[in-house]
Order: C-alpha cells, then structure tokens, then sequence
C-alpha cells in the first residue's frame, strides 16, 4: 500500500490527474548537429524532414509564443483543479557545456519533461539521456524530485551514458534510413555500446507497460527498468526510432489512439492491445496546415496525437486540430482544446510536455 503522504504515484496514462509538472521553454540553441541528434530524430530524416542550419538558434518568436501557449495551459489545468508545477530555471541563457568524452552542447531547457522520466507508483525512475545536449535537462526537475523524495517517493537515477559515437547503436537507422547513419568516431574514450533510453519510449497501463526497443541502447535501458520494476509485465515493440507518444496514446482502458500512416493495422500492436477500441488518425485528421516551418520542425504532422488524458473521458487537444477533436468527439471522448502553436518546431505536444506525477487510482490489472 502507498504511502498516503506521498505526492507521487501515477500507474496509467488515463487515471484522474491530480498533480502535474508542465515543461517551459527558453533561448534553444539548436542541438548540435551531431550523431546522437540525428540517431535519435531518424524517422523524421527518413521523411524527408531536414534542418536547413544545422547551427541556427531557434527564433525568439517560438520560444516566447511556446513558453505563452505553456502558461495558458497551466492555467487551464489548474482551473480543472489540477495541481500544476514548473521546472526550475537554473540555467540564465543559452549555456555552452563540454565533457571530457571529446563532445559539447547547449543545456537544453525542461520542455518535454515525458521524456527523460518515466514516473511508475510511488517511483520516480530518471532514464538515461538519448540525446548530448538533455544531459543535464532533468536537473531542472531536481527540486520538485526532492520535495517528492521528502513526501516518500522512490527516486531512482540510471547510469550516465559517456555517449561517445561509438556508445550509440545505429542499426535501427541503418535498417530503415541508411543515409542518415553517419559514421561513428572512434576516441580513447570508448567503452562500447551504453545504455540509452527515453521515459516517452512507455505506455504505462496499469501492472502492464508497452516499450519500445529500437536498438541495443534501447535494450540495455530495457533491460535496467525491468530489473527496478520487477513487478512490471513489460511488453516489447519496435514501431519508431524512440518515443511511442507520437504513434500511440491509451486514452482510457480498452481505448487506443494511434498514428493510421505508422500503424494501418492493429496486428502491429502488442497481443494485449489488439482487442482495443482503435481510434486511428489518418491524413485527413491530421492538421498540416497548422504548422509551419516544415524545414525546423522536429516532429511530424501526427504530432496531434501526442494528447493527454485528464481523465477517462477528458483530454487535452491541439485547438487547432480541429478534425482531430470531431475524430475524439465521435468515438466518445470529451476533448479539451487547447492552444499550442509549436508542438512540432518543438518537437512534442501535451504529452510530451507534461510529467503525470500524480494520476488517483491503484495499479489495476487491465488485462486478466
Ligand atoms: N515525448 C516526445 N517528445 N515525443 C515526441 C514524439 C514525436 C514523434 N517522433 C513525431 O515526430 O511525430
């Protein structure tokens, strides 16, 4: 049984949210356009989807617009009762770090807090970075960890990887987008392949969680989350370079919103989800026109998908998807719009941005 003090304890992406941390956003130097940036983005690479400055800093316009379209959904949660948190801001400024591993990069802010985290009951599990420039992105959060710490969180923190080129694992890349490989340098550095793993690359579902494992970093990471959740059925697929949140997003139980380009059929899915409801998002709900700047965006057009459930029946939609939230509407889901205009220059939507710390409810089994 949880301690009834502690603020954290989150088994579904769907129980009722009681308590949240939202990103925020400030001057990105666009991450160095190195190996682990383009491992990591692979499948947009393989899209066609290119970055004609590799070097550019992000214009002000979608860092102000996004950190106001971060405000206005604070507020909106928190008049849904919600208790909102924010990361700190420890970093005045574009800040330039190197490593003794031979590689550098901008500390880049806690925007899409999904990602380096997976939060699990009263667990708090801070995943190994993918991505050189997020090293130091989760120390933002580390206040809010320490207050939960005190109310009786567990909180545990994997491995650093060194990610020197040759800690990286391109098969998934060379099997599907060989171009966009590169070639690895070899440095005295080296100690082999690491373990590398994203929060965003799990759907939590109650004693069940769906993981995606596109490679041998992926395997490692898999590997050290199963021995700290032992308790956990864990079920493998490989549907993206990484994050799941773009190709599919449990709304409630029984209820499945998935990306239709990426996932046409249901026997794509894990065994236990091809008995679901499948909401499936063509190219005719997907808001194209929404978005600009095809040439810096870091997501795809199916980041519509990326919602997230407030409750069973509530979740939080792009406004501007408007065919999107006629699609929830029709099959039963009451959607929250909301503005955000830049989910794809940076690189992720409601549930990118958010940490579900606190979801009410126990860990249910939805499967037996
Ligand atoms: N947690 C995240 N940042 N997820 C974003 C996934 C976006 C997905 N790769 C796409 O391009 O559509």
């Amino acid at each position: 049984m949880s301690d009834p003090e502690c603020l954290v304890s989150s088994y579904t992406e769907w129980q009722p949210l009681e308590e949240v941390i939202i990103g925020h956003v400030f001057q990105i130097r666009t991450p160095v356009f190195d190996r682990s940036f383009q491992l990591f983005f692979s499948d947009n690479f393989h899209d066609g989807y290119f970055f004609s400055d590799p070097e550019f800093d992000l214009p002000n316009r979608f860092v102000e617009e996004g950190q106001e379209d971060l405000e206005e959904f604070s507020q909106i949660l928190s008049d849904f009762g919600i208790k909102v948190r924010r990361p700190t801001n420890i970093f005045d400024g574009p800040t330039l770090f190197s490593t003794p591993y031979g590689w550098k990069g901008y500390a880049s802010p806690a925007l899409n807090v999904r990602d380096q985290c997976l939060i699990y009951g009263n667990t708090i599990l801070e995943t190994p970075p993918l991505v050189r420039t997020r090293f130091y992105e989760n120390d933002q959060l580390k206040p809010l960890f320490y207050e939960y710490l005190k109310s009786g969180a567990n909180w545990i923190s994997a491995p650093r990887p060194i990610m020197t080129d040759n800690s990286f694992d391109d098969s998934y890349v060379r099997r599907t987008s060989p171009k966009n490989a590169g070639e690895a340098v070899s440095t005295v550095h080296d100690i082999g392949v690491e373990m590398m793993i994203d929060g965003a690359q799990c759907m939590r579902l109650g004693k069940d969680i769906i993981i995606n494992v596109a490679n041998k970093n992926h395997e490692l990471g898999f590997k050290w989350l199963k021995r700290n959740l032992p308790d956990v059925r864990f079920h493998k697929i490989c549907i993206a370079d990484s994050h799941i949140d773009g190709r599919l997003v449990p709304l409630a139980p029984g209820k499945l919103l998935v990306d239709g380009r990426r996932i046409p059929s249901n026997d794509m899915l894990p065994p236990l989800l091809q008995t679901w409801d499948v909401i499936r998002v063509t190219e005719q709900e997907l808001s194209k026109e929404a978005y600009q700047y095809e040439d810096i965006s870091l997501a795809s057009i199916a980041i519509d998908i990326n919602v997230l459930s407030l409750d069973e029946k509530h979740v939080v939609v792009n406004k501007a998807a408007t065919r999107m939230i006629k699609l929830l509407e029709k099959n039963g889901m009451i959607p929250v719009p909301v503005r955000f205009r830049h989910g794809r220059v940076l690189g992720g939507a409601f549930h990118c941005v958010t940490l579900d710390v606190r979801r009410r409810g126990d860990c249910e089994d939805y499967f037996t």
